[in-house]
């Protein structure tokens, strides 16, 4: 699987979450993951970030937090606010080239949307996906709204030759309505690229033991998981439109 960068339509859409499941996906197939947040914002010292949430739903694994500026905004923004140095791209991709000598997958996880500047020089996390040559996985919202936010986001993958390899709902919620169970038809027209995960709400409230049992079964094969269709025993709720 290589590196493997983990964007999403926007923040707060559960990258975080749909992170710890492909890692408890690779660790139950005995690979050797590990996890990169290149730049954690809105946390302050000593509070759990990103990757602390991982280790609390995935279990033990190999993570690295790169910076943390406090302010709740962009990695850029919030940087120039704190007074402390930005984070260089050099950086962030000389440390994910460090753990992939040692770990596979890799997976680095941006904040907020791909488009979202880590420095003052505009880099972003489609430039650090680039420097790699990583494929990149969306993570989806399920509701109205989402398949624009999908589309603008492979868009931007495509214009870079980036390869997407996939969507993953982050929050399917226990009563979708008529725009989300659509969704799941709709969503890999807009993307380009098939739906490889759909993660029910409430699993990133889970306990390790129940996450990790669980996470294999929201997600395709091809991201470590065991459902050949993540949308299968969802999709029929969707014939009251036809
Ligand atoms: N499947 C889920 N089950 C329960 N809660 C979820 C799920 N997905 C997301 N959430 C919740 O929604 C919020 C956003 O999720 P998450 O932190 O994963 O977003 P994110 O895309 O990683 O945001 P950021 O840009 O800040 O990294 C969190 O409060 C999280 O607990
Ligand atoms: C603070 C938040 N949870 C993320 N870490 C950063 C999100 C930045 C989003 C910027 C934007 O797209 O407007
Ligand atoms: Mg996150």
């Amino acid at each position: 699987m290589g590196v493997v960068v983990i964007t999403g339509t926007g923040t707060d859409v559960g990258k975080t979450v749909v992170t710890a499941a492909l890692v408890a996906g690779a660790l139950g197939a005995d690979r050797t993951p590990a996890v990169v947040k290149p730049v954690q914002t809105g946390v302050g010292p000593g509070q759990p970030g990103d990757v602390d949430d991982v280790r609390r739903l995935a279990g033990p694994v190999t993570v690295r937090e790169l910076a943390r500026y406090p302010d709740p905004l962009a990695p850029a923004t919030a940087a120039a606010r704190s007074g402390l140095a930005e984070t260089r791209p050099a950086e962030i991709v000389a440390a994910v080239a460090e753990l992939a000598r040692h770990h596979d997958p890799v997976f680095i996880e941006g904040a907020g949307g791909l488009l979202v500047r880590f420095d003052s020089v505009g880099t972003t996390l489609a430039d650090i996906a680039v420097a790699l040559a990583a494929p990149v996985v969306i993570v989806a919202r399920a509701g109205l709204g989402t398949l624009n936010e999908t589309a603008l986001t492979s868009e931007a993958l495509r214009a870079r030759a980036l390869t997407c390899l996939g969507v993953v709902i982050g929050e399917w919620p226990a009563e979708p309505d008529l725009a989300a169970r659509h969704n799941l038809v709709d969503l890999p027209a807009a993307a380009g690229a098939p739906l490889l995960g759909v993660l029910p709400a409430g699993s990133g409230a889970l306990s390790t033991s129940d996450f990790v049992l669980r996470a294999p079964d929201w997600l395709h094969p091809d991201l470590g998981g065991r459902a050949i269709d993540p949308a299968a025993g969802l999709l029929t709720t969707v014939g009251d439109r036809r």
